[in-house]
């Protein structure tokens, strides 16, 4: 089985060292098979990155028609439960030919094989709308820890006229949507203070509508397709 292995030790058997990240992309841009991302910011520990034009406009509306029939109201954790944390609706896309070639630019972009992912996911959000303070692997008493989410890209597949930025409350950091932009970041560290810092939310969208795509990835492979 295919394990991801970062973040086990710091560089150089020094403990204040950084440690390994998975992204590891350098300079300025993301040279994907079919796409060149620029990489906008960065914060380093946890390893945020804002990207640039990951999604092209076309793209993001495909996805976004793709999805508007076959919404449902978001779950959350492993047992998929309906929770007023998570008042968004979404759907896990199915596979068609731009869905495959966005996933495998996405799989780049993570630098993990797509198999490692829960698959595209697809959020909507309405005024009033939100995800509330979170992390997005699971606590080490749960299932779902066995092979634990490691990283998520989320994508924002449109401009949204007001409120809807992803918030990192304990950085003071939030990332505002802007169509075909991306937000990633990573929580596989064995420093477990900085994954813990990875709590962020979706906060409320006051004006018009909030559509993202989500990957999380495991630390194994996860969907075999
Ligand atoms: O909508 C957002 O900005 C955050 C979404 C999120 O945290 C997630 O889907 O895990
Ligand atoms: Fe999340």
């Amino acid at each position: 089985m295919d394990v991801i292995k970062w973040g086990c030790a710091g560089v150089k058997g020094n403990t204040a060292a950084k440690e390994r990240t998975i992204f590891d992309h350098a300079g300025n841009a993301i040279k994907t098979e079919d796409r060149e991302i620029r990489i906008v910011a960065k914060y380093e520990e946890p390893l945020i990155v804002v990207l640039g034009n990951v999604l092209s406009g076309e793209e993001c509306d495909e996805l976004i028609e793709h999805s508007r029939e076959r919404l449902q109201r978001s779950k959350i954790g492993e047992d998929r439960a309906v929770n007023p944390i998570r008042t968004s609706s979404g759907v896990f896309c199915g596979e068609n030919e731009t869905i495959t070639r966005i996933e495998k630019r996405i799989a780049q972009v993570m630098n993990i094989p797509i198999e490692h992912g829960d698959g595209l996911q697809v959020l909507l959000y309405t005024p009033g709308q939100e995800y509330k303070p979170h992390y997005d692997f699971f606590a080490e008493t749960s299932r779902g820890s066995a092979n634990n989410r490691i990283s998520t890209l989320l994508i924002y597949l449109n401009d949204v006229e007001e409120g809807g930025e992803t918030a990192f409350p304990l950085l003071d950091f939030s990332v505002f949507p802007n169509k075909g932009m991306a937000v990633y970041f990573e929580y596989f560290y064995g420093d477990h203070q900085l994954n813990e810092f990875t709590l962020h939310a979706g906060t409320p969208v006051i004006k018009g509508e909030k559509w993202v795509a989500t990957m999380w990835m495991r630390r194994q492979t996860f969907r075999f397709s």
